[in-house]
């Protein structure tokens, strides 16, 4: 059978004047997707294409800057913001396990995410939500505004996502599932994505033009026991027949939930008499844990999770 991802209109849950009809067809949609490739495209998700277009035009504006001026815009490994460089992560690690290679990953990536200023009158921790660290307009003139435009944007698919499961009880990177709840992904076209099927092969996706990739992080595996799955997928550089690399542009949100929210399994996912897959966690301890592998290389002790990584990719 030939891997495609789905595709799913989401616009009876955009739009104010989806019937409950039309929004049970999209959740079912949701619901068979989740269970069996765990990454989706979504159209009809109302984020203006000029936005897009604005979003890869500020990504070239700061990755086009010499390496030496983006790495003024680093954090410490436990500060999850600003500019990472080539080879300075593993995500292997945020899974539990050292790449056979030991290579760390060659992708670049700036940060952003919600800040301890963006909520003045709550009490939330700044370790959970650092400030964010923005290039000088004088570097990347537009960068800023874009990418919180887009930011906002894809935070509403983001939610609009969390909001759909339709029934009250259900709610150049090594390989890696996600760590939140779910990823909205805006990517180009240049090839490099790849997700791991259920049999443990890898397949080439790229966005049909207009789409958004949607796919559920551990926090979701956690929730669901399983029912929907944090699905595997790495990025291969883009190398050109002539040895070049390619640039590949892909910006990801990811909507992790509130930091001291608790994830317990939904009771209704758990069969009579079975326990649940997993413990209890707060997304703050899920998250530090992962990013302390990912970025500052203290292997994850994840357990279950590293379990079906290894099974998946044997
Ligand atoms: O670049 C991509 O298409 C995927 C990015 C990704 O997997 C991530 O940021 O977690
Ligand atoms: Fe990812």
């Amino acid at each position: 059978m030939p891997f495609a991802v789905p595709v799913v209109d989401i616009g009876p849950y955009v739009q104010q004047d989806g019937t409950p009809e039309q929004r049970a067809i999209v959740a079912a949609a949701i619901d068979e997707a989740c269970r069996t490739f765990g990454f989706i495209q979504v159209i009809g998700h109302g984020v203006p294409t000029a936005l897009t277009n604005g979003l890869a035009e500020a990504i070239d504006e700061f990755f086009r800057l010499d390496l030496e001026v983006k790495k003024a815009y680093r954090t410490p490994p436990e500060v999850n913001r600003g500019y990472t460089a080539p080879k300075s992560e593993s995500l292997s690690l945020s899974l539990g396990y050292e790449s056979s290679s030991r290579m760390k990953d060659f992708f670049e990536a700036f940060n952003v995410g919600l800040a301890k200023s963006d909520f003045p009158n709550l009490p939330v921790d700044s370790k959970h939500y650092p400030e964010n660290v923005w290039p000088s307009t004088e570097h990347a003139p537009t960068f800023k505004h874009r990418v919180q435009s887009y930011f906002v944007e894809a935070g509403r698919v983001a939610r609009t996502e969390v909001r759909l499961d339709g029934k009250d009880d259900l709610m150049g990177m090594g390989a890696h599932t996600d760590f939140g709840i779910v990823t909205v992904l805006w990517a180009d076209q240049v090839r490099g994505l790849q997700v791991l099927d259920a049999q443990g092969s890898w397949h080439d996706v790229s966005p049909m033009e207009g789409a958004l990739l949607i796919n559920l992080g551990d926090l979701t595996a956690r929730w669901t026991n399983e029912r929907w799955t944090s699905t595997l997928h790495r990025v291969k550089p883009p190398i050109l027949e002539n040895g070049t690399v390619e640039r590949r542009r892909s910006a990801a949100y990811f909507h992790d939930g509130n930091a001291e929210a608790l994830i317990t399994t939904i009771p209704s996912t758990i069969a009579e008499g079975q326990a649940p897959l997993y413990d209890p966690i707060t997304v703050g301890d899920h998250i530090a844990a992962k990013l302390g592998g990912s970025r500052a290389g203290r292997r994850n002790e994840a357990g279950r999770e590293t379990q079906r990584v290894l099974a998946a990719t044997g």
